[in-house]
């Protein structure tokens, strides 16, 4: 099989890239951090435990750690009554994010590490000034030997610009700082050929040259009463991570040592290698930061020159467009099927799009009075699916 490595092979990569690691940043979910009880100490002082063994091996780490939610309901002992809102949601992650983090200061207190709090919202790194802040205050915190923890600052993030799932958090916090490795831990042993909670006659896979389709209908959502996006959201934290030239790691978060035996070599989870051919930072950002804000649908020709040939988007292959969006807003490009085939970075407002659609470029000027650009979306700002 081509997505799936013998045990061998896949041993030796990932080892050396284990060794090689010297920044990497872990993720753990609510599924493994909480039970019914609310936060669960043993799993909190397992994981300083290992982390801070990390730590003193030389290596920089980050936590992105869920759980505040889920620590919140257990608090004030809320007795679920169908739908949680949105402001319920929210007000839980205030109830329970300090408790989460009373609970790491103490663990690695055991240890001697310092531990730092940072709350981010999507907007604090799709804007570059604020992503830039960002990165420097984890630089800093490095500098000082201290251990940064992170969750999505739920209480401020609105529906529509939140990450909504820790483990996209996780992959952006890798690719900012250009961490090594993306370890992200969970209630299950790794990626399987389907959902080991539902189907137990699947098959682990142990490492992934490469993130096909094949693979991505092989996930599902999450199970559980507090995880979000289950393996689906875990897979494309995988991808996001491996095409910009890290590797990513999915595994059992509640296992003894896991840290510990990863890095010692131990055949456990599943290792994504990182992608030969790295994704340049721009076109990362158009196809994973930026959140798209319409659509324009393409003729069978466009869809061939932009998907198959390479070339910039130009207005005479346009059939429609969908939604409001201004210039430099990111635009998702569908083929008449409604089948997403690129994102990229467009030049006319939604509104002149819609009056030059169809035509030829030079037509654009005697319709809108003036040409940005031939292209409507050029082809350094077009990524393709
Ligand atoms: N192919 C798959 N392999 C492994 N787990 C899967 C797969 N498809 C869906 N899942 C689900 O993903 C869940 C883990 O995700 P989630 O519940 O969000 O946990 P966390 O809180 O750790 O983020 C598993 O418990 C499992 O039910
Ligand atoms: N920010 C939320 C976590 C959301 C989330 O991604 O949860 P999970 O799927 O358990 O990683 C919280 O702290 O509860």
């Amino acid at each position: 099989m081509t997505i799936q490595m013998q045990r061998d092979d896949g041993l030796y990569f990932r080892q050396t890239l284990f060794d090689k690691a010297r920044r990497v940043v872990i993720k753990v979910g609510s599924a493994i951090l909480t039970d019914k009880n609310g936060i669960n100490r043993a799993v909190v002082q397992n994981l300083a435990r290992e982390i801070s063994f990390l730590h003193g091996s030389g290596r920089e780490v980050i936590l992105v750690t869920s759980g505040a939610v889920a620590a919140g309901k257990k608090k004030i002992s809320f007795v679920p009554h169908g739908y949680i809102s949105l402001p319920e949601k929210q007000a839980f992650a205030a109830i329970g994010q300090s408790c989460l983090m009373q609970t790491y200061e103490d663990a690695f207190a055991r240890h001697g590490k310092n531990i730092a709090q940072i709350l981010l919202t999507y907007s604090d790194l799709a804007d570059r000034d604020r992503f830039l802040n960002v990165r420097n205050t984890i630089m800093t915190l490095f500098r000082f030997g201290v251990i940064p923890i992170i969750n999505e600052n739920d209480t401020v993030s609105v529906k529509e610009l939140r990450f909504g799932d820790n483990d996209t958090l996780g992959a952006l916090v890798t690719n900012i700082i250009e961490a090594d490795m993306f370890i992200c831990l969970t209630d299950v042993d790794g990626l399987y050929n389907g959902d080991p909670t539902v189907d137990k006659d699947v098959a682990p896979i142990y490492t992934v040259a490469e993130i096909t389709p094949e693979i991505e209908q092989m996930v599902g959502g999450s199970r559980s009463d507090v995880g979000t996006g289950g393996m689906t959201t875990k897979l494309k934290a995988a991808k996001m991570v491996t095409i910009r030239g890290g590797s990513a790691f999915i595994g059992p978060g509640r296992r003894q040592d896991i840290l510990q035996g990863l890095f010692g070599g131990e055949m456990v989870g599943t290792f994504f290698l990182p992608r030969r051919e790295k994704m340049h930072s721009r076109k990362h950002w158009i196809s994973f930061v930026l959140k798209p804000k319409g659509a324009l649908v393409l003729d069978d020709g466009a869809v061939q020159a932009i998907a198959g040939k390479g070339k910039s988007l130009l207005p005479s292959g346009i059939q429609a467009v969908e939604g409001e969006f201004g210039v430099g807003d990111s635009v998702r490009c569908l083929a008449a099927d409604r089948t997403a085939v690129a994102v990229g970075l467009i030049n006319y407002s939604s509104r002149d799009v819609e009056k030059i659609k169809g035509l030829k470029s030079d037509q654009i000027i005697g319709v809108l009075g003036f040409k940005d650009s031939d292209e409507v979306i050029h082809r350094d700002n077009l990524v393709i699916l």
